[in-house]
């Protein structure tokens, strides 16, 4: 009788319970799971100021910077790394790294990193860069908007010329620029208008001075927090 009265009325609740704790847990598992990297894609023509903006960003808003082309001059000088000369082609001809190199590079410094937020600066640069970049992260982070610094190209080319004379890069000179520019135009700006029909693209003038930019990249950035 005893072990009826247990079979029939306090096992099958004992059994709820169990269920409900059990859902319990893998709901704030998944929960964990789900915490994805937050994403500012910094996008503008070659000497457009990215790199300066993206400094003085991080010392006043905390996200952490990973310029794509620091990545794969990084990968580049590795010895050991078996894409040092496809990079260095590319890096010289003005033209764009496999998305599978470069999303690789950025994942794996974004999961070296114990921040949240992140500037991703000169990416996705290409159809095959916003495709890669997709496929690999749709679960991992969320693209908060874009940062667009639009500068005139003979200023962006006297720029990196200026810059040229002491930043030892193998593509601040002439015949690289014209090859950036022109990448810069066919290739880059579909991609920012695609992130414009989405409503994600923060235009800033970045014919500007450094500080008048970044007033602006103040007022833009405001509106995220
Ligand atoms: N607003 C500005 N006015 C004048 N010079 C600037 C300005 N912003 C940056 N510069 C200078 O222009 C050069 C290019 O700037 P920066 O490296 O920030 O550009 P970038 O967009 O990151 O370039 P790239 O894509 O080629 O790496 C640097 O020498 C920098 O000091
Ligand atoms: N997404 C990217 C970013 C950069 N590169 C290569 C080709 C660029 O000309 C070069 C320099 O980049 P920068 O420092 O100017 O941002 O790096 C690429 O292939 N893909």
């Amino acid at each position: 009788m005893l072990k009826n009265l247990i079979s029939q009325c306090v096992l099958p609740g004992y059994r709820q319970l169990v269920i409900q704790k059990q859902r319990q847990f893998f709901t704030g598992l998944n929960r964990m799971a789900s915490k994805k990297y937050n994403v500012l894609f910094v996008l503008g023509g070659p000497g457009a100021g990215k790199g300066t903006q993206c400094e003085k960003i991080v010392k006043e808003f905390g996200y952490v910077h990973l310029s794509a082309g620091d990545l794969l001059r990084e990968e580049r000088s590795n010895p050991s790394s078996q894409y040092g000369e496809i990079i260095e082609g590319h890096i010289k001809n003005g033209t764009i790294v496999p998305v599978e190199i470069t999303c690789a590079l950025l994942l794996k410094a974004m999961a070296a990193s114990e921040k949240n937020k992140f500037l991703i600066d000169g990416f996705p640069r290409n159809k095959d860069n916003l495709e890669g970049w997709n496929r690999e992260t749709h679960d991992k982070a969320t693209v908060k908007g874009v940062l667009f610094f639009d500068c005139p190209e003979q200023e962006c080319v006297q720029r990196c010329l200026k810059r040229g004379q002491t930043s030892g890069r193998s593509d601040d000179n002439e015949e690289s620029l014209k090859k950036r520019i022109s990448t810069y135009t066919n290739s880059t700006k579909p991609i920012i208008e695609h992130y414009r029909s989405q409503n994600l693209v923060m235009e800033l003038n970045g014919a500007k001075s450094a500080d008048e930019v970044f007033e602006d990249v103040r007022k833009v950035l405001a509106t995220l927090e």
